[in-house]
């Protein structure tokens, strides 16, 4: 249970998916325990929650026969006693292991973060500004930035391009990805079909989502070549004394 100077009364938790395979990322365990700076993956997403002044509940959902595996790891770490941490087994599809640990929140709990396991390194400062754009008001909060390259739609069959729309209009969304927890209970419940991240279901209930800055650092570790990102950025920031 939460036990110290975290602020129990501002009721937020995050819910960490952390039950993929990470298939893009090659043979090998499941992505969110693979080792990272030398501790698993999921301990860095753990730590960079649980360092959120106004995060008191982090649900973790494990690979779905790893729920034992995954809690002797957490406990083998040493994570802040502030912070009530449980684990949970996840589905098959993303948005499953989500639903699954949205079940799981205290009953007290009404704003809800949903962080990737695979975007280890989100800075504390951009978890903090999703908490307060949530907390002052907004009913889902992600955070985004401008994109490098230029982005076309495509006709999937023949490949031909359908349409190039106006980079200026685009962000690239990372997570955390925040929201007044009723708005999406609501959408977990009643919104089905192929959709790629929280806030893409919110909108489908047709409330309005907001974006504030992201942050480079705040990257999804996808592919073999974002692990080795991951590692230079961790190096940078032994270097910087963080
Ligand atoms: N059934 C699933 C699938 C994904 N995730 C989680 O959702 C986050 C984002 O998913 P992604 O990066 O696509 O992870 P994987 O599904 O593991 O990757 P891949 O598609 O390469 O297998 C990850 O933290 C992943 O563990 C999950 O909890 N449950
Ligand atoms: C939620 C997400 O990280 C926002 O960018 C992204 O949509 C997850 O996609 P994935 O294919 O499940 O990694």
């Amino acid at each position: 249970m939460p036990n110290s100077s975290k602020d129990t009364n501002l009721r937020t938790a995050a819910v960490i998916p952390a039950a993929g395979r990470g298939v893009r990322l090659g043979p090998g365990a499941p992505k969110a325990l693979r080792t990272l700076g030398g501790l698993p993956i999921l301990v860095h997403a753990v730590r960079a929650m649980a360092r959120a002044r106004a995060v008191s509940v982090i649900v973790v959902v494990a690979p779905p026969d790893g729920a034992a595996e995954v809690r002797a790891l957490l406990d083998a770490h040493g994570l802040p006693e502030t912070t009530d941490i449980k684990v949970v087994p996840g589905g098959p599809e993303r948005q499953d292991s989500v639903r699954l640990g949205l079940a799981a929140l205290p009953d007290d709990v009404d704003v809800v973060l949903v962080h990737d396991a695979a975007r280890p390194l989100v800075p504390v400062e951009t978890v903090e500004a999703v908490v307060d754009a949530v907390r002052g008001g907004a009913p889902a909060v992600v955070p985004g930035l401008p994109l490098a390259d230029t982005v076309k739609s495509v006709d999937p069959d023949t490949g031909a391009v359908t349409g190039t729309p106006k980079r200026s209009l685009l962000r690239a969304v990372q997570t955390p990805q925040g929201f007044d927890r009723a708005v999406l209970a609501k959408a977990h419940s009643s919104v089905s079909g192929e959709v790629t991240d929280d806030a893409g279901m919110v909108e489908q209930l047709g409330v309005p989502v907001l974006v504030v800055p992201g942050h480079e650092e705040a990257f999804k570790v996808t592919r073999p070549l974002d692990l080795v990102l991951a590692e230079a950025v961790l190096a940078r920031r032994r270097v910087n004394g963080h």
